[in-house]
């Protein structure tokens, strides 16, 4: 997910039981013209199996870009992104924008599978149930006819963006047609809610995206089939850990800018979070944001 699931949040969820992780979504142009933005793509052995994720909108560009990404790290997957739909991408008319063009979407997976095919990186695709009409079964008998070896569906219509209810009926729906494996995505805010996914889909794999951000322990959760509410500590524990992690890939000033949004989403569940918040928020420096979690910390073990 932008901005949150880089690989030091995808090492922690990882530790925690999470089966698989996805990289953020990288731009197949600037990958082409510019080259891999290395906070985007970098990924240590301890994630695997990651599918890093691209999107586009030119069949050939994004097959040069995966080649580039394949070569140089080597995931387990590569995923095109079909789903996203922020105001920059559909402006760019990739993405989510796609969802209005099934053949499209059946051209970028057909050019990629076949150009990577010599490295033996499967291709798999993130979708969701169309742009302003549902058109599920059209866009998966492309992909499918394509090539691509998973599809994860986010039942939602982009014009939705994160509005209304995901549509998981419709997750049950392409499980039932597809020779291929389906992971479910949407409205997954509770290790209860993965095992229901799992139960009303019959889908392979669920993806927990929102809530797992906010609460990174849902996959010890689920595995460990209980309720587990982490406490103050053990949040700052996380984002300090987390900070460790990303300084092995990311600017240090800039990983402490970027770890606040965490932090935010780690408070949610927490007692007088909008003055911790601020605490946080207010740290003017890596060192005095570094400081204010250590003492948040001792303050706990007191
Ligand atoms: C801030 C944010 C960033 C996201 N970034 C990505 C992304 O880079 N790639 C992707 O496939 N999905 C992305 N998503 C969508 C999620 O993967 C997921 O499909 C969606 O949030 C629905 O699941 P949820 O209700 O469990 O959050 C993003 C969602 C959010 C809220």
């Amino acid at each position: 997910m932008a901005g949150y699931t880089h690989s030091a949040f995808r090492r922690l969820c990882r530790w925690l039981g999470a089966d698989r992780v996805y990289s953020e979504l990288m731009n197949a142009t600037g990958i082409v013209f510019k080259g891999i933005e290395k906070e985007l793509a970098y990924f240590t052995g301890e994630e695997r199996p990651i599918h890093l994720q691209l999107y586009g909108r030119n069949p050939e560009e994004i097959a040069k870009a995966a080649v580039k990404v394949v070569e140089e790290y080597k995931p387990d997957a590569i995923d095109i992104n079909f789903g996203c739909s922020v105001k920059k991408v559909l402006k760019a008319k990739s993405a989510g924008y796609l969802l209005q063009f099934p053949e499209i979407m059946g051209d970028i997976v057909r050019e990629t599978v076949n150009t990577i095919k010599p490295y033996g990186v499967p291709v798999t695709a993130k979708i969701r149930l169309g742009f302003h009409e549902d058109n599920l079964e059209k866009i998966a008998e492309n992909l499918i006819e394509a090539g691509v070896s998973l599809i994860a569906l986010h039942p939602r219509l982009a014009k939705e963006l994160f509005t209304g209810k995901a549509r998981w009926e419709r997750i049950r729906d392409l499980k039932k047609i597809s020779p291929i494996p389906v992971v479910g995505s949407g409205d997954v805010w509770t290790w209860k809610d993965m095992e229901r996914m799992f139960e009303e889909t019959g889908c392979n794999g669920v993806m927990a995206g929102r809530g797992a951000i906010s609460n990174p322990w849902i996959f010890k959760e689920f595995k460990e089939k209980r309720d587990y509410k982490a406490t103050f500590g053990e949040r700052i524990e996380f984002l300090l850990e987390e900070l460790k992690l990303m300084w092995e890939f990311m600017e240090k000033e800039r990983a402490c800018k970027e770890i606040k949004m965490e932090a935010v989403q780690l408070f949610k569940g927490i007692r007088g979070k909008a003055k911790l918040n601020e605490k946080v928020m207010r740290s003017k420096s890596c060192k005095e944001l570094v400081e204010r979690l250590e003492e948040l910390r001792l303050k706990v073990h007191e």
